[in-house]
C-alpha cells in the first residue's frame, strides 16, 4: 500500500534589486528544479526595502515550513528577523554581491545546486545576535567597516569593485575612534579602528574576519584592530583574503556571549552589511541556536 506524505509549504521571497546577477530567471529554475512532490511553492518579489520581513513574517503566520531568502545578505537578514521566534526555517538561494552567510553555511553559489540543497531539506539550528537591538546572522561592526556600509548605502553602484573603490577612498580620511568594551568581565580602552562582531566567519566575498568563527558554539567572535597605517591596511586585507587574519598581531580575538562598547562620540555601524546608523553606547548579544536553517553544514 503506497503512502503519501503532505507536501509542506516553501516560500521563496525575491529580492529583484539584489546582486549583480539581475539576468538569473528564478521563477523558472523554480518551477524547473524544484521538488514539488515534497515542497508546494509560492514565489513573492519584495517591492521595497524591509518588506522581505513582512513577508516572512506572514509566511510563517500561514504556517509555511520553509522561507527562502532570494538575495544577498541583506535579503537574508531581513528574510530571517521575520523568522525569529516561529516555526519555520530559513533557506537561502545566494543571489547577492557577496553572499557572506551562504558561503559560511556553504550552500552552492549556483542557484540550481543551491535548489538541490532545499530538495534535500537537511535542518540544522544556529545561532543569531543583535547590535542594539538590530538582528544580524553573519556579521555587525563598528568604526571604519560601519563607516563604509554607510557610503555603500548612499552609493548606486553594487558589487566588490565598488565596494573596493569606496574602502580605499574612506580609508585616507578616517582616524581610529576612542572606545571602551566591557568583554567577559575585562574593560579594554584604546583607539580601534574596527571592532567586528562575527557569528559567521566573514563579512562575504570570502573576504575573512574570525576564520574560526563557529555558528553553531554559542559564542561571538570579536575581532578588535587598533591603529591601521597603509601598511597594516594592505596586510590586513592581504590577511581576509587568504583566511589569515587571525595569525596577525593587528588584530584581536576575544570570544563571548554579550559585549559593550562605550565611545564617546558617536560612531558608525553595520548589521550585516546593511548601515544601521550612529551610537555612542553598542550592546551586543548572542542567541543560542535561535534560527532553523537549511544548509550543508557537517
Ligand atoms: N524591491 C526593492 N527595492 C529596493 N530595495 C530593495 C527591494 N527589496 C529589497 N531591497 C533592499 O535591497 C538591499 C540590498 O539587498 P541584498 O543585500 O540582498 O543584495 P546585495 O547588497 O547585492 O548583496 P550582499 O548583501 O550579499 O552584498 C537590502 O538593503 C534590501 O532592504
Amino acid at each position: 500500500m503506497s503512502q503519501t506524505l503532505a507536501r509542506q509549504k516553501v516560500c521563496f521571497i525575491l529580492n529583484p534589486k539584489s546582486g549583480t546577477r539581475s539576468g538569473v530567471d528564478v521563477p523558472s529554475l523554480i518551477e524547473q528544479g524544484l521538488d514539488t512532490q515534497h515542497w508546494e511553492p509560492c514565489l513573492l518579489k519584495t517591492e521595497y526595502a524591509g518588506h522581505a520581513t513582512e513577508l516572512a513574517r506572514q509566511a510563517a503566520e500561514d504556517g509555511t515550513r520553509l522561507v527562502v531568502a532570494v538575495g544577498g545578505d541583506g535579503t537574508v537578514n531581513e528574510v530571517a528577523r521575520g523568522l525569529l521566534h516561529t516555526n519555520t526555517a530559513l533557506g537561502i538561494l545566494p543571489k547577492g554581491s557577496g553572499n557572506g552567510l551562504a558561503r559560511h553555511l556553504k550552500i552552492p553559489l549556483k542557484l540550481p545546486q543551491a535548489l538541490e540543497l532545499i530538495n534535500k531539506a537537511t535542518f540544522h539550528h544556529i545561532d543569531s545576535c543583535s547590535i542594539n537591538s538590530h538582528p544580524f546572522f553573519c556579521t555587525a561592526g563598528i568604526g571604519f567597516d560601519g563607516l563604509v556600509s554607510s557610503a555603500f548605502a548612499k552609493s548606486v553602484k553594487r558589487g566588490l569593485a565598488s565596494y573596493v573603490q569606496l574602502i580605499i577612498k574612506e580609508f585616507r580620511t578616517y582616524l581610529a575612534q576612542e572606545a571602551t568594551i566591557q568583554i567577559n568581565d575585562r574593560e579594554l580602552s584604546s583607539e580601534f579602528f574596527v571592532i567586528a562582531f562575527a557569528n559567521a566567519s566573514q563579512y562575504g566575498n570570502d573576504a575573512f574576519i574570525a576564520p574560526m568563527a563557529d555558528i553553531q558554539d554559542g559564542l561571538l567572535d570579536v575581532c578588535l584592530i587598533r591603529h591601521v597605517g597603509l601598511t597594516e591596511a594592505l596586510q590586513l586585507g592581504y590577511g581576509l583574503m587568504t583566511k589569515t587574519i587571525s595569525t596577525s598581531s593587528l588584530a584581536e580575538f576575544h570570544t563571548c556571549a554579550t559585549v559593550q562598547v562605550h565611545s564617546q562620540i558617536p560612531q558608525h555601524f553595520h548589521a550585516d552589511g546593511e548601515y544601521i546608523g550612529q551610537a555612542t553606547q553598542f550592546e551586543v548579544t548572542l542567541f543560542p541556536k535561535s534560527l532553523e536553517i537549511v544548509a550543508a553544514l557537517g
